[in-house]
């Protein structure tokens, strides 16, 4: 209790000191920011939904240590979620998440770091979908952007709306911001894949740099879902990546054993993990899945040198009434000898 309140005076201090954070609403006084900084200075850019956590300081730490400038958006995507999810109660902190980013402005200043939060964006739904966008997929118009077959794929399985959703308005926040670099969360690793594809497919001229996920002490991959847990299945939600670390384990084991590197071996001490892990909660696993890096292909037998991307996701079901479901999505990357 003591120390939280010496802690919100030190924050008090910082924040007195902190310039304020430059916000642009439109995109055209983004633009207006942007122009001049061609040729000066690199801009690197961190697309985010808010509701900021650690894990999303940590990607804007990244940017300005190897980049003169950041620009951040927050913005909840209504593209990206379905008919029936739960974009009306997306958690919306924008008041703390200016907070945080001024706290973090200082910080970056007295760290010497290479850049600052120069811009926040924070567009509206209209600027960034003229034509409207509508829950339902086919009453929607305009332009949208695909990447086939990747977005299909284990999330895209359990969500066929989302990456169509992820991908345009990531292109649309390219062509506004024009960052040199973005930098994004291995926590959603099949959005990097994809999002790399696109890039690639079509001539983004930026660099897609992925940061580690950050985790809570025990484990668990911050995320700001994870407020609608609630403390009971709070305290299961680190078998996830628990299982994947067993999992990551025997992948260890049997290369240094020089045997196969079977998936099946590999998979199944996480679903013994899962299994044991429940202390009489309910979850059901959507997908534990070991794959290739590129195309997201589910492997038999992992290729030593180029590794395998080891990605599950788990609902978590009502521990009482009134709670709703939560997905929980982690990954480990196997890196490849190559
Ligand atoms: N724990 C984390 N560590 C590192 N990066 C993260 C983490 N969580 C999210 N990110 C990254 O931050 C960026 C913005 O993510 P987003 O705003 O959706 O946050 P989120 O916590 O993933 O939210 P959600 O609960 O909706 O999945 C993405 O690139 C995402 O991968
Ligand atoms: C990349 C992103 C900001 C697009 O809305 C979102 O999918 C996210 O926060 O990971
Ligand atoms: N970080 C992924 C955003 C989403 O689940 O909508």
């Amino acid at each position: 209790m003591v120390s939280s309140t010496v802690a919100a005076y030190a924050a008090d201090a910082l924040l007195v000191a902190a310039p304020p954070l430059k916000i642009y609403t439109t995109v055209a006084s983004l633009r207006s920011f942007r122009r001049p900084l061609f040729n000066v200075k690199s801009l690197a850019f961190v697309p985010t939904m808010g509701a900021l956590h650690a894990g999303h300081l940590s990607l804007i730490r990244s940017a300005a240590a190897e980049n003169d400038s950041v620009a951040v958006s927050i913005f909840v995507n209504p593209a990206q979620f379905s008919p029936t999810e739960d974009l009306a109660v997306y958690p919306r902190t924008l008041k703390s998440d200016l907070t945080a980013l001024e706290l973090l402005n200082v910080e970056l200043q007295q760290s010497g770091a290479r850049g600052r939060i120069e811009a926040l964006f924070l567009p509206s739904v209209t600027d960034m979908y003229p034509s409207g966008i509508p829950q339902v997929e086919s009453q929607q118009r305009g332009a949208f952007v695909t990447v086939q077959p990747l977005s299909s794929k284990l999330e895209g399985g359990s969500r066929p709306h989302f990456f169509r959703g992820v991908a345009t308005v990531v292109a649309k926040l390219f062509n506004i911001v024009q960052p040199e670099t973005a930098y994004f969360g291995q926590k959603d690793v099949q959005q990097t894949i994809v999002l790399n594809r696109m890039i690639k497919d079509l001539h983004f001229p930026i660099t897609l740099k992925v940061c580690p996920t950050g985790r809570e002490t025990d484990g668990l991959a911050m995320s700001s879902r994870n407020v609608y847990l609630g403390e009971k299945r709070r305290r299961i939600a680190p078998v996830l990546y628990k299982a994947l670390r067993a999992s990551e384990e025997e992948y260890a084991r049997l290369k240094k054993q020089g045997e196969a590197l079977e998936a099946r071996k590999i998979r199944n001490k996480g679903y013994e993990v899962l299994e044991a892990g429940g202390n009489g909660f309910s979850f059901e696993l959507e997908y534990y899945s070991l794959a290739d890096p590129e195309e997201l292909e589910e492997l038999d037998v992992v290729d030593a040198s180029k590794g395998g991307v080891l990605s599950a996701a788990l609902r978590m079901l009502p521990s009482r009434p009134g709670e709703g479901v939560v997905r929980l999505i982690d990954n480990i990357i196997l890196a490849g000898d190559e």
